[in-house]
């Protein structure tokens, strides 16, 4: 969808006005070099003068339609960048996780910061680029009303610039593109530099190869890009200019060749023609701006998260909070390397998992546990097979309903430092318990619904998830090897009390773990070898389910 279609479809009535207003400052305009034109073809400057009232009151109307018109895209253009941002941050939100995961997130951020930018500036030229259409068409009506051959000509000779003009821009419209791409691989060098700065900084030869050869190029290839086009541009702008030129001479010398037209109507059409010069400049200026926002678009489009208004997102409610089983059905996911065409496939699982059970599930390193507790969580779309809430089936439609189930602290888990949507009451009295329990409470605390700090050890942050996962109070935990990073102390509270207490209150509690002194606690042990349940030799184990 074009950027025009979309701030069309989003804001109709603000465009419209604008337009209109737009519109009539060209047509007053085109008005006001038809009473210069008149002006100067006048015999005596006496013939003149009763012009100049007209004269004064188009200057004048075209100056405040302008500057009215303007005003009124200019708030358009603040609303429209604003639902532009906000609805690409909520299709991120609501994108399926996969989604999020194959672009990456240098993508997402590019997108954010890049795209919107492009598009930000595009809206800002749009009513320079309404007025300079309506100025052109204003014009060229006046000219078929001064002479419709000529016209006829003069268009024909127009349409040969155009031409002329196309097939360069067209060529920086493909560089556009390829400099887009060079951007997404420059935010994934600026993500490394960030992420990877401890590995960079104690590395000096590293940190030189990865500036050299890989942040360097990048960089290099979007300047030199730019600068093709730039020159591209510059150069078509001069040629537009000089055929404009080159219009008018052709109207002053070439044109007495083909027909007989008065050298008045000829001077007119030189006039008005010159008077062009300005839209046509402006708009040939616009041009780079408008190209590189459809870039920007595509872009968005490509990445699924076109702006168009999101679907409208089922209910969080609709799931039963007060049900006995889950069961795991045929459940697959398949992740595949466009790259070397490797793929690694989960499944199919079955399995039945119960309220009021503590389930571990083990396996080696890439044995697929993450992968299915993101399936279980409906964090994944199962690829094959399907999940059951007490026998009914989770659809696409109550998948966002089924999640709100769960609380669950991933390995690569986020610590917010709000207690986003937990404002219930009581709330912070309960965090101060699980702060004092996890002995954390002489270093946070809790305010305002908010955490004093989130700067904290590994460990210690941790903790504070699992602090923020218990106050979610959901039928279902999930816990990635929360454990690995504590010290034995707070190993032994999280397996021989936590755990049990969460599964005696009624929740459904699974766990990843490497922890195998702790697998007797489980009631069920679930174990991963390359995607398929294998029974396991754990200890307690009552049977792999179906
Ligand atoms: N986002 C991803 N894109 C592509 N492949 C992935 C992705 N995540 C995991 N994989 C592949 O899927 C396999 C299973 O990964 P998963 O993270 O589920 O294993 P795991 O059992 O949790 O491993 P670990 O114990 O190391 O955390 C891995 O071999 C990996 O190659």
């Amino acid at each position: 969808m074009s950027l025009l279609a979309l701030l069309f479809k989003k804001s109709k009535l603000p465009i419209i006005l604008a337009a209109l207003l737009g519109i009539l400052t060209g047509a007053c305009s085109a008005a006001l070099v038809a009473a210069m034109n008149q002006a100067l073809t006048s015999r005596t400057v006496a013939d003149a003068m009763p012009l100049m009232p007209v004269f004064v009151g188009l200057a004048v109307a075209v100056l405040v339609l302008r500057i009215i018109s303007q005003l009124q895209l200019a708030s358009m253009q603040q609303e429209a960048l604003l639902d532009l941002r906000l609805s690409l941050c909520r299709r991120i939100l609501e994108a399926p996780l996969r989604k999020l995961e194959e672009a990456g997130p240098h993508k997402l951020l590019a997108a954010l910061t890049e795209d919107i930018s492009v598009i930000n500036s595009t809206i800002a030229v749009i009513p320079g680029v309404i007025i300079c259409l309506a100025t052109l068409v204003g014009c060229l009506v006046y000219l078929a009303w001064l002479s419709g051959p000529l016209l006829g000509l003069i268009l024909g000779v127009i349409a040969l610039v155009m031409a002329s003009v196309a097939l360069p821009n067209r060529y920086a419209y493909g560089q556009f593109f390829k400099r887009r791409e060079t951007h997404d691989a420059m935010y994934s060098g600026f993500r490394t530099l960030i992420d990877g700065s401890k590995e960079l900084q104690l590395h000096h030869a590293r940190s030189e190869d990865f500036f050299n050869r890989d942040l360097k190029p990048t960089a290099e290839e979007v300047s030199r890009i730019s600068l093709t086009t730039s020159k591209l541009f510059i150069i078509t702008g001069s040629w537009g200019g000089f055929m404009v030129m080159a219009v008018i001479g052709f109207i002053l010398f070439g044109v007495p060749r083909f027909q007989e037209v008065e050298m008045s109507t000829l001077a007119a059409y030189a006039l008005v023609v010159l008077y062009l010069q300005q839209p046509l400049d402006g708009l040939m200026n616009q041009w780079p701006n408008l190209s590189r926002s459809h870039v920007a678009m595509k872009k968005l489009e490509k990445l699924g998260l076109s702006l168009e208004d999101p679907e409208p997102s089922a209910s969080d409610n609709g799931m039963p909070r007060d049900f006995q089983r889950i069961e795991l059905v045929g459940l697959g996911h398949t992740y595949r390397r466009e790259l070397d065409g490797a793929s690694f496939t989960l499944g199919p699982i079955d399995a039945t998992l119960r309220r009021g059970e503590l389930v571990f599930l083990v396996g080696g390193n890439g044995s697929g546990k993450t992968t299915l507790a993101k399936l279980f969580t409906g964090l994944y779309a199962p690829e094959q097979g399907e999940l059951r809430v007490d026998g009914v089936p989770v659809t696409a439609a109550t998948r966002r309903a089924y999640r709100q189930l769960f609380s669950a602290v991933f390995f690569d888990f986020h610590l917010f430092e709000r207690m986003l949507g937990l404002d219930h009451p009581g709330m912070e009295d309960k965090a101060r318990q699980y702060l004092s329990r996890l002995q954390l409470e002489r270093k946070v605390r809790v305010e305002d619904g908010k955490l004093s700090t989130v700067a904290l050890s590994q460990g210690q942050r941790k903790r504070l998830a699992l602090l923020t996962s218990f106050l979610e109070d959901r039928p279902i935990y999930v816990f990635d090897e929360w454990a690995a990073d504590q010290d034995p102390v707070f190993r032994e509270l999280f397996y021989r009390e936590m755990l049990p207490a969460l599964r005696d209150q009624g929740k459904l509690v699974f766990v990843i773990s490497h922890d195998d002194r702790y697998f007797h606690l489980a009631d069920r042990v679930l174990k991963l070898e390359a995607g398929q349940l294998v029974p396991s030799s754990a200890p307690l184990v009552t049977a792999v389910p179906a």
